[in-house]
């Protein structure tokens, strides 16, 4: 490895080339290709510099790729497609864009051996970069555009940077997760979807699953130290809310994650395991939320036609209802010299809170092998420490591995969380006036610090439990209900949906705003009451219980306990590119 890079180092290739009709010199040494303009008096002028690792890929002759493929055939000409950036209006994030430049050579010769070093150059300088791809498409997730988007925009560019892929366009909820947990993944060195945040969390889900599996690791216990997954995940962007890419990229842009995939970049993130007595029900990287997230997502699956516009539609109708929720959390602090969810500090590429973690988080990684020399059946001593105890009535309660930025909340729902540091925000928000929680949400869409009101608290842990007050222990017979849903689910796997839940609950919201005195007097009712989330404002009387949403799915169980595993998956992206800034 080492010899190789010196071997590049030492190569120094430089000519003259010619853009349009100016006149460059052109070189290429260790990491950088570079082209500076010389004027008729040989006076050097601007330099453009491009490094080797965001090199897309080198083409022979005048070749477009974009509307259109076009070759023109030369044999002085080269074409070089390479990673331009550019800010994108009041994002944070670098919006990425193919950048293209026509080079044409004195000789024939010279423009063979520019081709040849450029493409060695780049073999050696990106090593990581993924030859081949498993990608999934939802033709159903967001505008339902997701077809189009990847055979438009995004297939040409993996075709030019020479990956190949395997496509498998879904045609039932699961299909992605099942694939990866079930079939030959021999030679796939990455797996990408083409949706929102429900079919990332298929891939996360199918990854994780197939590396305990193989690993030998149960995932229901929550005190047991989970395989880092090898095989990265990619998101091209095309859901409702596209909460993990915009997270750890910085912009929801269709071009600039297929570029981050191709030059083979690599995020660790942190991940949640949700478990419910001794199961895992799910994983989250974004936003587990009781409450008011609970109810918005709830009532949105009732408003899938209305497309990205469900989840605003859905927001002010729960906002009406204006509802508190009893609770009782328990957490487990971080170690709070590292870093905290008040310190105003970003996460940003290349952050140093998150690459300190690694060995804190990977006591036994062997650098030199990168093997994790980890003993199997190892426990974690994540969940041992002190836990705290809250409790009381409240709005939501959210649960955060990460900004959880996205358009709608471009700083998040935790600002200064971290991708891979290992941690949680813990978020609470109690009761409090409609007014003040309108405060509360309106601070997520501005720079105002919406930890600072006096009914909101934010912790930075690394494991939280939640139940509900003595007396208002979760219903069996609810539990019966979602099992019996459960059970027609192992029956067909693919019909757990967040539409069956969802339906069960609209079922009984229905019946609740319309039935009559007679049936709302029946003990049965009053338990249908207690489990119906949206009503409407014709609600006197509002449910005590509501439900939690885990990365934009409804889970079935009220008590939970969540605990976050460091880095456990890594994502092709890098964090977000400070276009502000740096
Ligand atoms: C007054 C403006 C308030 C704006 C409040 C924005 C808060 C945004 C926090 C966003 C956290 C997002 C966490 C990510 C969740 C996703 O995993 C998950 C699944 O996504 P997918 O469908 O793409 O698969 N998405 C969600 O669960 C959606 C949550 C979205 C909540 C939006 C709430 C909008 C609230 C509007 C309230 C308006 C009150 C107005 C009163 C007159
Ligand atoms: N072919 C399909 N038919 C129905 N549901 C699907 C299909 N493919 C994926 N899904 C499911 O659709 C849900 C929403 O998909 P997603 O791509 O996240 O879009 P959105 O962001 O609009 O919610 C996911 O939970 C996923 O499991
Ligand atoms: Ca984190």
């Amino acid at each position: 490895m080492i010899g190789k890079e010196m071997e590049i180092d030492s190569v120094k290739v430089e000519s003259s080339l010619w853009i349009g009709n100016k006149r460059y010199k052109a070189s290429l040494r260790g990491w950088y290709f570079s082209w500076t303009e010389v004027d008729k008096r040989n006076r050097e002028k601007k330099t453009v510099s491009v490094p080797v690792s965001e090199v897309i890929g080198v083409k022979e002759g005048r070749v477009e790729i974009q509307p259109r493929k076009k070759l023109e055939d030369s044999d002085l000409d080269f074409t070089l497609f390479y990673v331009k950036r550019s800010r994108r209006g009041n994002t944070r994030g670098t919006l990425w864009s193919l950048g293209r430049t026509q080079f044409c050579c004195p000789s024939r010769d010279v423009r063979d051996q520019w081709i040849t070093q450029l493409r060695t150059a780049l073999q050696t300088h990106s090593p990581s970069r993924p030859h081949r791809l498993l990608v999934f498409i939802n033709p159903f997730g967001g505008k339902k555009r997701g077809k189009q988007i990847y055979h438009s925009l995004v297939s040409p560019l993996f075709e030019l940077a020479g990956i190949s892929c395997h496509v498998v366009v879904t045609e039932r909820a699961n299909q992605a997760r099942d694939y990866i947990l079930k079939k030959d993944l021999t030679g796939f060195d990455g797996v990408v979807c083409v949706g929102g945040d429900g079919m990332f969390s298929e891939l996360l889900h199918g990854v994780i699953g197939r590396t305990q599996q193989e690993a030998g690791v149960s995932e229901h216990d929550p005190t047991v130290m989970l395989q880092p997954c090898d095989l990265r995940i990619g998101i091209i962007p095309a859901g409702s809310t596209d909460c993990v890419c915009f997270a750890s990229v910085g912009v929801n842009d269709p071009v600039t994650s297929a570029l981050h995939i191709i030059i083979g970049d690599s995020q660790p993130l942190d991940v949640c395991s949700v478990h419910h007595k001794s199961t895992l029900m799910k994983y989250s990287v974004s936003m587990v939320g009781y409450g008011f997230y609970g109810d918005v997502l709830a009532e949105s699956e009732r408003h899938r036609w209305m497309g990205p516009l469900r989840y605003d539609y859905s927001g002010c109708m729960v906002y009406l209802c204006n509802r508190n929720y009893a609770g009782v959390v328990q957490y487990l602090p971080a170690d709070s010299h590292v870093s905290s969810p008040r310190d105003n500090t970003r996460c940003l590429a290349g952050c140093r809170v998150c690459s300190e973690s690694k060995e804190r988080l990977f006591p036994h990684f062997d650098s030199s092998s990168s093997l994790y020399s980890a003993n199997l059946s190892q426990v974690s001593s994540e969940l041992e420490g002190e836990w705290v105890t809250i409790e009381g009535k409240f709005k939501c309660v959210s649960l955060t591995c990460m900004s959880s930025s996205c358009p709608r909340s471009p700083s998040g729902l935790s600002p200064s969380a971290h991708l891979a540091d290992g941690t949680v925000d813990l978020i609470l928000v109690r009761e409090t006036n409609p007014l003040g929680f309108l405060t509360y949400l309106h601070r997520h869409t501005t720079t105002q610090d919406q930890f600072d009101l006096p009914f909101v608290e934010v912790h930075r842990v690394k494991a939280v439990r939640f139940f509900l007050p003595p007396g208002e222990e979760e219903e069996e017979e609810y539990e019966e209900e979602i099992q019996s849903s459960s059970e027609r689910v192992s029956e067909d796997p693919d019909k757990l949906h967040n539409g069956d839940i969802a339906n069960a609950q609209s079922k009984t919201t229905s019946q609740h705003c319309l039935a009559g005195q007679k049936e709302r007097d029946t003990v049965k009712s009053a338990r249908r009451k207690k489990r119906s989330f949206v009503c409407g404002p014709c609600c006197t009387k509002p449910p005590s219980v509501s439900v939690w949403n885990c990365d934009g799915e409804i889970l079935p169980h009220t008590e939970i306990l969540c605990r976050v595993h460091g880095q456990l998956v890594r994502l092709f992206a890098r964090g977000i590119e400070d276009s502000t800034g740096a």
